[in-house]
């Protein structure tokens, strides 16, 4: 399954919010989409799951994203949004597990097989535990969780995630990623996963595209695009890169804010 996404654009109040977008991700990879705050990638993943009406061409293996019905979509697509209120059901998270497959099937094959992988998904989250309550009574570093595990319940081929570990610890961030990252390689699924830790860029993402203003600024290997020179421009900030050999990833360090750099307005240095 690969994504080509061509001369896509987003409007919200017929303001153009993304320009002409392009950007392509292969089966198996995910994709860092990072950008200063208000810089569009929210929208950006939006238009892809149709919560916000695009324009241009958003290829997943055949299917036009932009132009598929709603159905279509669902079928294909799993989005976590950086919101979860929409969890808060009087239900608990295994019968949301259950739910979330079983759209319109009621065999009791189908039942049996999503009563499987409802389980078969919580533990390897590590979330059973969580099973039998409702999501209202969870943190939000557990709903987030929650909120994943329910996107990868229904076998997406493309999963969108929008800034996926803002509410979780170090080691839930690792986990969550390590899992995200084998189930798309194992899945052939692509990922995109808005970030703005450039750390957890650096050591899961394939791919790494910059949006600044609505325009993807820089796309490419990861390695390529996460640079100093590039963070300097995008964010103003000054960095150290560091190697990590052993570790097989690279690390970046954030020395400084340029004097040079606007920061919003009534902020003091
Ligand atoms: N409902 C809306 N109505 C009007 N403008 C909006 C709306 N939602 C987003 N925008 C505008 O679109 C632009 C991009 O917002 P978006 O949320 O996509 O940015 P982002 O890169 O995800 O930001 P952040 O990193 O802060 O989450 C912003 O200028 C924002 O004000």
């Amino acid at each position: 399954m690969s994504l080509t996404i061509k001369d896509y654009s987003v409007a919200i109040g017929g303001q153009a919010i993304i320009k002409e977008a392009s950007l392509s991700a292969e089966a198996g990879e995910i994709v860092a989409i990072l950008g200063p705050n208000g810089a569009g990638k929210s929208t950006f993943v939006k238009g892809l799951c149709g919560l916000r009406k695009a324009r241009g061409t958003a290829n997943l293996g055949g299917l036009d994203l932009v132009s598929a019905s709603p159905a279509e979509r669902a079928k294909k697509v799993g989005y976590v949004a950086q919101d979860l209120a929409h969890l808060d059901l009087q239900m608990t998270v295994f019968e949301l597990m259950v739910l979330a497959q079983n759209g319109g099937r009621h065999s009791w094959k189908a039942q049996a097989d999503s009563f499987r992988r409802a389980e078969e998904l919580l533990v390897r989250l590590g979330l059973m535990r969580f099973a039998r309550m409702e999501p209202s009574r969870l943190s939000g570093g557990e709903r987030q969780m929650v909120g994943l595990a329910l996107a990868l319940v229904r076998k997406p081929e493309l999963l969108l995630l929008d800034e996926p570990t803002s509410a979780l610890d170090l080691a839930n961030q690792l986990h969550m990623l390590d899992v995200v990252q084998t189930i798309t390689r194992e899945e052939g699924i692509v990922t995109l996963a808005i970030l703005h830790d450039l750390n957890l860029a650096t050591r899961y993402a394939a791919k790494t595209g910059i949006l600044r203003h609505g325009a993807i600024m820089h796309h490419g290997r990861t390695e390529d695009v996460i640079t100093p020179e590039v963070i300097a421009e995008i964010y103003g900030v000054d960095c150290h890169l560091v190697e990590l050999e052993d570790a097989g990833f690279r690390a970046i360090y954030p020395l400084a804010v340029r004097r040079t750099h606007q920061l919003p307005a009534g902020t003091a240095r």
